[in-house]
């Protein structure tokens, strides 16, 4: 059975993130933003941003959407993954590129995973994007988080140097993005 709802509110406390989901959504899913700084989880990515959702939901008494980001190394099994942010905030990204200095191996993919909590005890669904590419020293402005260091595959330029419309079409936020968008589509009754 489809569920309705009004307006879905995306949670986060980062407000580069919230300018990119902004932009990708566009008119697409009626949608406000709230922000709030949700705990930094432990655990796989999924149950992360499942948790987050069921957090959110609960503080909004509503429908919310939230996303967790990984950026994963492959020559370290998957680490920094949901743990990127300190990583990044601790060591920087001359720190991150450090960290693969014994491998020759720097492939490594950038995850989101999307939550959409439609109230505080309804299971939470999960909207995976991923998009894969390696990590290099520093290029483009530094303006959104691990942007500079990643080179996605089949480009020349880190997401930091492409114009923000080419990112988006590519990123793993756009790529989880359209999941959310196509189960809005067919599943969700939007009601005024
Ligand atoms: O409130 P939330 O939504 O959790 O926002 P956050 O900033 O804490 O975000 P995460 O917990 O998902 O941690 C992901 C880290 O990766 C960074 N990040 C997320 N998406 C990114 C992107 O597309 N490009 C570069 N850095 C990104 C972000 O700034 C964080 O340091
Ligand atoms: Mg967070």
């Amino acid at each position: 059975m489809a569920a309705s709802l009004k307006v879905v509110t995306f949670v986060t406390g980062n407000a580069k993130k919230l300018d990119e989901v902004r932009r990708i959504i566009g008119d697409t899913i009626p949608f406000q933003s709230v922000k709030l700084d949700l705990p930094e989880l432990q655990g796989e990515p999924e149950d992360i941003s499942k948790e987050k959702a069921r957090l959110a939901s609960r503080q909004i008494n509503g429908p919310v959407l939230v996303e967790d980001t990984c950026l994963c190394f492959n020559a370290l099994k998957g680490l920094p993954g949901p743990y990127i942010k300190w990583f990044l905030e601790k060591i920087g990204h001359e720190g991150l590129n450090n960290l693969l200095v014994a491998y020759e191996d720097k492939s490594a993919y950038a995850q989101c995973v999307f939550s959409l909590a439609l109230g505080p005890d309804s299971e939470p669904l999960t909207f995976v994007g991923r998009t894969e590419g390696k990590i290099v020293p520093p290029r483009g402005p530094p303006t959104f988080g691990w942007d500079p260091i990643f080179q996605p595959d089949g480009y020349t330029q880190t997401y930091a140097e492409m114009p923000k419309e080419e990112k988006n079409r590519i990123s793993h936020r756009g790529k989880a993005l359209d999941k959310v968008k196509a189960h809005f589509a067919t599943n969700i009754n939007l009601i005024d």
